[in-house]
């Protein structure tokens, strides 16, 4: 297995781009599956998910080709329903399947998403919206398969605005007949680009980014070329990186307006930035303070998505900070982690206490999934001494090679291959 190994105590400087996001470009990816013919996606982020993603078209017949960070895909070919279980297993994205390929064949055959290990991550809203839409659900432990003849508008009111959930529906409902609204939809940055992706393809589709979308079904969708929105969930892993690092550095082909919850947090934090229409310019000179309470929510408010990063940056504030985690029950398992490397944390419940020290040390850790192996990286850049991060896949399938963008600004941080004995049996 690959590690990274982490010299810690630079701190960061100089100017990155930050790729194309991970969570609009997978679903868009799935929603070109809506349109036969050749589409053409820029600013694609190259991740794991990604590739499995690509591996998944593929399967259903489709022509793909990454070159650097552009998609050409052809999804006329397409002759398949049909999703392997063991690719679904391999990532909750997985899912944004259903609503496409029920919305082009009248069916499809999946089975559970697997992914990061942070929560059940149930699937019941996605059925539910589909069921609302005409779907008839078939559910065996080993598969789900929705049919239906024609697809039929209506109004869904979402228990809880589920961004997948949101997504897989406003997907199906764009080829349905008639008119679909959604109540109590997410409203992350992530829903907006796929809906200016589908109006792209000739779909139409207002209230993406509020909490009420509605969707006019139309007969069919026309291939395009479309560029995939910064990923904010990087952007925050850098600010959150340069701060802790004590550095200094500006991030390009970033929206700031997508970060408006993080940036007011770490400005509480004391953290020095300047923004402007697609730059942000971060600094931090001294300890960071403490922030009495940092609470994840659905967009607008803090994302989850950064909540284990935000927190490496208080183990290292001067006093006592609170985060609470509402989205996902199993999100703290980076504590253990950040306790091996000298942090003072104290869970209870769906809360962290996070009691700041002065140093942080390095270590041999874990990464147990995406966000928390980012939080572990940007603990290793901070520590003194040198920290290896393993189980470094996880960090793959959201990062585009991390350890190269973060190189180029000062870090000493290197990928390590497997050594022979780990391969051999
Ligand atoms: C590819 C992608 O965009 N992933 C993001 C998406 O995941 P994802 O779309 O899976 O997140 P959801 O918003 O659906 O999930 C949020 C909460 O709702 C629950 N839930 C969800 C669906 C459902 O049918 N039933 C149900 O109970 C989940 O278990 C979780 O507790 O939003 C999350 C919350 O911002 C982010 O952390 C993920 O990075
Ligand atoms: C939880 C995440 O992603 P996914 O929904 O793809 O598992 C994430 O990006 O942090």
């Amino acid at each position: 297995m690959e590690k990274l190994f982490i010299e810690g105590g630079r701190p960061l400087s100089g100017a990155i781009s930050i790729h194309g996001a991970k969570n609009a470009a997978l679903p868009i990816l799935a929603a070109s599956m809506m349109a036969g013919g050749v589409h053409t996606l820029r600013n694609v982020p190259d991740l794991l998910d990604i590739r499995t993603m690509l591996q998944i078209l593929k399967g259903l017949g489709c022509e793909a080709e990454l070159e650097g960070d552009t998609i050409t895909l052809n999804t006329a070919t397409a002759v398949s329903f049909h999703v392997p279980e063991e690719l679904m297993r391999q990532m909750r994205s997985s899912i944004f399947l259903m609503g496409p390929l029920l919305a082009r064949f009248g069916c499809v055959h999946v089975s559970q998403p697997g992914g990061c290990a942070i929560g059940e991550r149930k699937i019941d809203l996605h059925l539910k919206g589909l069921s609302a839409l005409g779907a008839q659900i078939e559910e065996t432990p080993n598969a789900i398969i929705c049919a239906a003849d024609q697809l039929r508008g209506t109004d869904i009111v979402l228990d809880f605005p589920s961004v997948g959930a949101t997504e897989n529906i406003m997907m199906a409902a764009a080829l349905a007949e008639g008119v679909t609204t959604i109540f109590n939809a997410a409203r992350e940055p992530e829903i907006q680009d796929l809906q200016n992706y589908l109006n792209a393809m000739g779909a139409d589709i207002i209230g993406a980014g509020t909490d009420t979308i509605t969707i006019r079904g139309v007969r069919e969708l026309q291939p395009v070329e479309y560029s995939i929105i910064p990923d904010r969930i990087v952007a925050g892993t850098v600010l959150v990186a340069a701060a802790a690092t004590r550095g200094s550095v500006t991030l390009e082909n970033v929206n700031p307006a997508h970060l408006t919850s993080v940036i007011h947090a770490l400005k509480r934090a004391g953290v020095q930035m300047t923004v402007g229409d697609d730059i942000i310019q971060v600094s931090c000179s001294g300890r960071p303070r403490a922030v009495e309470r940092i609470v994840t929510s659905p967009y607008p408010a803090f994302p989850t998505d950064l909540q284990a990063q935000v927190m490496v940056l208080l183990t290292l504030a001067d006093g006592m900070s609170i985060m609470k985690e509402t989205i996902f029950e199993g999100r703290f398992k980076h504590v253990d982690e950040l306790s091996r490397m000298g942090a003072d944390i104290r869970i209870d419940l769906n809360s962290a206490f996070i009691r700041g020290v002065p140093r942080l040390y390095g270590a041999t850790v874990e990464a147990t999934d995406l966000r928390a192996g980012a939080a572990l990286v940007i603990a290793g850049l901070a520590a003194h001494g040198t920290t290896i991060v393993e189980q470094i896949h996880h960090i793959d399938r959201g990062y585009d090679r991390i350890e190269l963008m973060l190189s180029k600004l000062g870090a000493n941080i290197r990928r390590m291959a497997a050594v022979p004995s780990e391969t051999s049996n």
